[in-house]
């Protein structure tokens, strides 16, 4: 069936992630969804600010799965944490945590969480960026040995859980969509989805 000819209505709705922390995340909202994996590369282009490559791998995400599931509304997202330009992503390893970390000692750190909404029968493409200014306090190495022990936050951009023991290694947190940091701000969501047509609450 051509996608387009569906009866109007509510659409599926689809999760374009394998975060389990962004599946978390919308469960909030109390809508039904699935998840589907997005084949992207996530190498960051030759010179591409943190911001420019969260906004692309957001959109890349979302436009592989609706590419898949063309009658579907598809959130695709990604998180990139800029110190100072330079972009830190997963660290996936204990040694490259400690790694960033150090880096992020002292520093400014701004997470940028940029989303897409795609529906490809609908001809939708919506998008929006969150930055979260966050300072991190001076961390010596067995603060960070510590930490990185007992929360392992290897799958997280930037090497800390702001929901968890994370937060003990912060100054300050400056924010207007209080979940991006965690990796989906619900508040853009929100809006995103109402204006695909979607009912929240
Ligand atoms: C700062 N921070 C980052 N993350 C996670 O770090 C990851 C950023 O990485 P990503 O944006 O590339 O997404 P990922 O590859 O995990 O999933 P994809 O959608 O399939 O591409 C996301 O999974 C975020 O949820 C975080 N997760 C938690 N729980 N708490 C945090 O404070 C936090």
């Amino acid at each position: 069936m051509n996608p387009a000819a569906l009866p109007p209505g509510p659409r599926p709705l689809i999760l374009g992630s394998t975060s389990p922390y962004r599946r978390a995340l919308l469960e909030r909202l109390g809508l039904p969804f699935d998840i589907a994996r997005p084949e992207v590369d996530e190498t960051p282009l030759p010179g591409e600010a943190p911001q420019a490559l969260a906004i692309r791998l957001a959109l890349a995400k979302a436009q592989d799965v609706a590419a898949r599931h063309p009658e579907a509304i598809v959130i695709g997202s990604d998180q990139v944490a800029d110190l100072n330009g330079q972009s830190l992503g997963k660290p996936h390893t204990h040694e490259r945590a400690v790694a960033q970390l150090r880096r992020m000692s002292g520093q400014t750190v701004v997470f940028h969480t940029a989303i897409a909404v795609v529906c490809q029968a609908s001809h939708l493409v919506l998008q929006d960026l969150a930055a979260v200014r966050t300072r991190f306090r001076p961390l010596d190495a067995a603060e960070i040995e510590r930490y990185l022990r007992a929360e392992q936050p290897y799958d997280c951009a930037g090497s800390a859980k702001s929901e968890g023991l994370g937060i003990s290694l912060l100054d300050a947190i400056d924010n207007d969509d209080p979940t991006a940091l965690i990796g989906l701000p619900l508040i853009r969501t929100c809006r995103m989805l109402r204006a695909a047509g979607l009912a929240i609450p």
